[in-house]
This record gives C-alpha cells, sequence and structure tokens, in this order.
C-alpha cells in the first residue's frame, strides 16, 4: 500500500518512468551457519517461502551447513544450500551431503559453484563435474541455481566464463531442470546491465538473481570484497557511499537498487530479482528491504 503511494508520488511529475519494484518480488538472503539466529530474529520481515541459500564458507563443518538449512525450513522459508565443487572430497562425501539435506530440511533446490580452492580438494574441479555426476536427480534435486559474473573473475578468463554458462545451460535444459543465475555482488549497476543485456543475447532466458551487499560497514564491505575477489575502483566506491576515510560508517545498496529498479523493465530483460548478501546483518538487510520503498527519493 505504502509501496503504491510512492509510486504514485514518482510519476506525478511525468517525466520519471515508474520503477520496476518486480525486481522485489521473490528476492532471496544468504546466510552462513552463524546467522540462523538473526534469520529467527527478522522472520517477521520475510515473506514466508523466500529462498535462504547456505554459503559453503571454507569454516564451516556440514553439520553447521545442515543445521542452517533444518533452521530456515522450520522458519518457513526454502532453503538453498550451496555446493563448494572444489571442497568436496569425494562422491561419497556428496552425496551422504545432499541426503542429509534432503532428509533432514526436505531440500529441493541447490547452488551450485566451483569454489575458490586454486585446485580441487576432490573429484569435482568444477560446477559442471557436480551437475554431471548423477548425484542431484538421485536426490530429486530440480531446481539448480549457478554464478553469474557481470565483472568477469579474477582467476577465470571471460571467454571461459561464458563459455561455461553457455554449457550449463545447454546441459540443464537438455535434462529438463529449471534454473536461475546469481551474480556475484557488485556495487555498480552499469556493468550488471551490460551484462544482463549480453547474456540475453545470447538467448539465455532463465531467471537472474542479481547480487546485492546487504547495507554494512565501509570496513566489512571492502573484506568481504577482498575475500570474493570483487573489485571496487574508488569513483564506484564513492558513488555507493563508501569513503576509506570512513570505515565505520555504513553503506547501503540504495544507489545501486534505485538504478536497478529504473532500468530494468520486465519487457525487455525477462525475468530479474535481487539476491541480498547481508555479510552477518541478516536483521539489518531485512529492515532495508522492508524500507527501500519508503525511502525512495
Ligand atoms: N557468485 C557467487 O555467488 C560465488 C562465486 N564463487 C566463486 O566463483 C568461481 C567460479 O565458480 P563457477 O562460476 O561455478 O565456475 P564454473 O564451475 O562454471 O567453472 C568455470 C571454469 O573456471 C574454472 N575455475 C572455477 N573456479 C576456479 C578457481 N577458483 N580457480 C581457477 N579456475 C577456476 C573451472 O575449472 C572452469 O574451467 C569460483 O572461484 C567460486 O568459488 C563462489 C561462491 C559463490
Ligand atoms: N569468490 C567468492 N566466494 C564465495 O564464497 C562467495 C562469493 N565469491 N560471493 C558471494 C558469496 C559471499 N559468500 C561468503 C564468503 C565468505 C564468507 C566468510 O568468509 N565468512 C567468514 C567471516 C569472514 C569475515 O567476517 O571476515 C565466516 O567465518 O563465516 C561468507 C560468505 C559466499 N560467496
Amino acid at each position: 500500500m505504502k509501496q503504491n503511494v510512492e509510486i504514485a508520488e514518482v510519476s506525478i511529475g511525468g517525466t520519471e518512468a515508474l520503477p520496476h519494484t518486480a525486481l522485489f518480488n521473490n528476492f532471496s538472503i544468504e546466510i552462513t551457519g552463524k546467522d540462523t539466529a538473526a534469520l529467527q530474529g527478522a522472520s517477521h520481515l520475510l515473506a514466508p517461502a523466500t529462498s535462504v541459500s547456505i554459503a559453503f564458507t571454507p569454516g564451516e563443518s556440514h553439520d553447521a551447513r545442515v543445521a542452517a538449512a533444518v533452521a530456515a525450513r522450520r522458519l518457513g522459508f526454502r532453503p538453498v544450500p550451496h555446493i563448494s565443487a572444489r571442497r568436496i572430497v569425494s562422491a561419497a562425501e556428496l552425496d551422504a551431503l545432499l541426503a542429509r539435506f534432503v532428509r533432514e530440511a526436505a531440500v529441493n533446490s541447490l547452488f551450485v559453484v566451483a569454489g575458490d580452492p586454486d585446485l580441487p580438494l576432490g573429484p569435482y574441479g568444477d560446477s559442471l563435474a557436480v551437475i554431471r555426476s548423477g548425484l542431484l536427480s538421485k536426490y530429486g534435486i530440480r531446481k539448480i541455481g549457478i554464478a553469474g559474473y557481470p565483472e568477469g573473475h579474477p582467476k577465470i578468463n571471460s571467454p571461459m566464463l561464458f563459455d561455461a554458462l553457455r554449457e550449463k545451460h545447454d546441459l540443464l535444459t537438455d535434462a529438463g531442470l529449471e534454473y536461475d543465475i546469481t551474480t556475484q555482488f557488485s556495487f555498480d549497476a552499469e556493468p550488471v546491465i551490460g551484462w544482463i543485456e549480453r547474456i540475453r543475447r545470447m538467448g539465455i532466458t532463465a531467471p537472474i538473481r542479481i547480487g546485492v551487499p546487504g547495507p554494512a560497514s565501509v570496513k566489512t564491505l571492502l573484506r568481504f570484497a577482498t575475500i570474493c575477489g570483487v573489485g571496487a575502483s574508488v569513483k564506484v566506491m564513492a558513488k555507493y557511499g563508501l569513503s576509506i576515510g570512513k570505515l565505520l560508517n555504513t553503506a547501503g545498496p540504495d544507489v545501486f537498487v534505485d538504478e536497478l529498479t529504473r532500468r530494468l523493465a520486465p519487457a525487455e530483460f525477462g525475468t530479474v530479482r535481487l539476491h541480498f548478501y547481508p555479510f552477518g546483518g541478516v536483521g539489518k538487510t531485512a529492515e532495508w528491504i522492508r524500507d527501500f520503498p519508503s525511502n525512495r527519493k
């Protein structure tokens, strides 16, 4: 209701197009095992059946990952565990982990990514190897998430990334599996929009979830950008509200998301949604999402 009032105000002048708030429909949010209490605390702010991704961070045990998926399911959300192909040491390990996700948390959707280790720890060197393993269909997983890189990847060149995307598209489509693409987080709308245009031109019509860093201190955002290999130029950082001189300031994705909602017309760009990376601030991110329409200038 509040949102409609805001939209009406924006359109009074007649010069500005209506924002494409459909971007907020079915948004998703990502947690680690450490965030389960915060997820519970913020659960009243998130719609039932919201997709909650469980990151596959290096320091966490399978027990913690499964417990996070169970907690998300009990709160009425849809757990989407990440599988980091390069961190799995054997087919038996993957088989056992999938069995637990399905049995304990009724998981039916996974995000499959290569993983950050320079060398695979076991038989899976990339996400395609996991998809080809046959284990996903063994456990009735019919919905797969894969990664997208609007600004490239520090260790993988762009032609390789586009080839891998094409191969995953072909394989998943031929197998009759539903899939969507979640992008690495970013601070700049321009390359994200250009990348979406490009993959739509490739004939890839899958839903895209744009990775959005939740509001966090400048220090936290810079730390995660470093951990995840995300570049942030001083110019882009300033646009986003990040100032190296003010490390404790909080920067939110207002400008970034505002530009996305202004430019990503569904008729032109297909299904595009938002995926939030809260970086430890699940409550703050959920509040930011709740408040976004009314904060819009
Ligand atoms: N976007 C996201 O949300 C996340 C991204 N990542 C990172 O993104 C990278 C790529 O993942 P996918 O798109 O699933 O790739 P992919 O499985 O489609 O692989 C594409 C190509 O890149 C190579 N490759 C993958 N990871 C590599 C690495 N760490 N170092 C060197 N070469 C690598 C593969 O061998 C393959 O030839 C990984 O490093 C992954 O950890 C990790 C977690 C989440
Ligand atoms: N290259 C890459 N690797 C990833 O694992 C990854 C991405 N990119 N992009 C998006 C998300 C963000 N994810 C992450 C990455 C790291 C932590 C992590 O290391 N967490 C630490 C705390 C780190 C800190 O606070 O300094 C932890 O102990 O949970 C969490 C989520 C997973 N994803």
